[in-house]
């Protein structure tokens, strides 16, 4: 059987760099181009398909060159708000048969806390992230925590909860952090994370706390090698690994 020709946009960064090792030590996969800032993306090498990890203002351009030229897109650039997946569903719609993954987290544990955040939120009165990242990261929140409170957010929505309590009348400097769908998100920066995560929930009397931590960005690559073989199975937009993984909604 022929390999699968792969070629990764952001190629000098860190995910981009450790994604380029990844590539040329998976059985079945050629690294075919290497794309970074002020590269002509060309013909992309002549991949089949590409992995994007640049900065969130060029990914859409990026993806849609790549769609453009049917070719497939996994996508862990942050920053793909509704309005840009709704452009990008649209590009697609003329090329039915190319498939795009865009993920804010590779990691399988990452991806398993934010399906059990989502099933568990109803269940609590509070529910607030903290997420903590190096400092050398360009976004906040983070696409990780965004997502797993707009899952939250969501899945409190659709049960009936209630807003969540909060008595907060003076925070003249923000110390209440950003709401994403009416979920509190806090961001930290420290020297020395890599990436990080805390749901926390609470009720009169308990707390639950589910943490991930990616304490190496080998914890990225097994899902990104998996959604490079898989994506040209899923035609069309598909939003998080977890629907490659059989987890979560449709
Ligand atoms: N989905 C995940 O699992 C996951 C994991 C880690 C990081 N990320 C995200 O991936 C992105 C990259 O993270 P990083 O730590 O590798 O950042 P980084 O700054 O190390 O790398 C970004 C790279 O993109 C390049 N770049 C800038 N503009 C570009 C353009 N127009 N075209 C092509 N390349 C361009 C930069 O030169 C740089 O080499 C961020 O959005 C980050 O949040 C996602
Ligand atoms: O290091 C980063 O940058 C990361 N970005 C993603 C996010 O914003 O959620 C995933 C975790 C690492």
């Amino acid at each position: 059987m022929s390999s699968t020709r792969v070629a990764v946009i952001g190629a000098a960064g860190r995910m981009g760099g450790a994604v380029c090792g990844a590539v040329e030590a998976a059985d079945g996969l050629e690294l075919v181009g290497r794309f970074d800032a002020g590269d002509d993306l060309g013909d992309l090498g002549g991949a089949d398909v590409v992995v994007e990890f640049s900065v969130p203002d060029a990914s859409p351009g990026n993806v849609a060159h790549c769609v453009e030229r049917g070719v497939h897109v996994v996508v862990g650039t942050t920053g793909w708000d509704e309005a840009r997946l709704a452009d990008l569903r649209d590009r697609l719609a003329g090329h039915p048969e190319v498939g795009v993954l865009v993920a804010p987290n590779f990691a399988v544990g990452a991806v398993l806390m934010m399906e059990l955040a989502r099933r568990a939120a109803p269940f609590f009165e509070s529910a607030e992230v903290v997420e903590l990242h190096h400092p050398d990261k360009v976004d906040a929140p983070s696409g990780t925590a965004a997502r797993t409170a707009d899952l939250v957010g969501a899945a409190r929505a659709e049960a009936g909860c209630d807003p969540v309590p909060d008595a907060t009348t003076h925070d003249p400097e923000g110390a209440r952090g950003a709401v994403v769908h009416g979920i509190p998100v806090h961001s930290v920066r420290l020297r020395g994370l890599v990436a990080h995560q805390e749901v926390l929930l609470g009720n009169p009397g308990e707390t639950l706390t589910i943490r991930h931590d990616s304490l190496d960005r080998a914890s990225f690559m097994t899902g990104v090698v998996g959604a490079v073989r898989r994506v040209a199975d899923h035609p069309g937009l598909t939003v998080g690994l977890e629907h490659y993984l059989g987890l979560g909604d449709a």
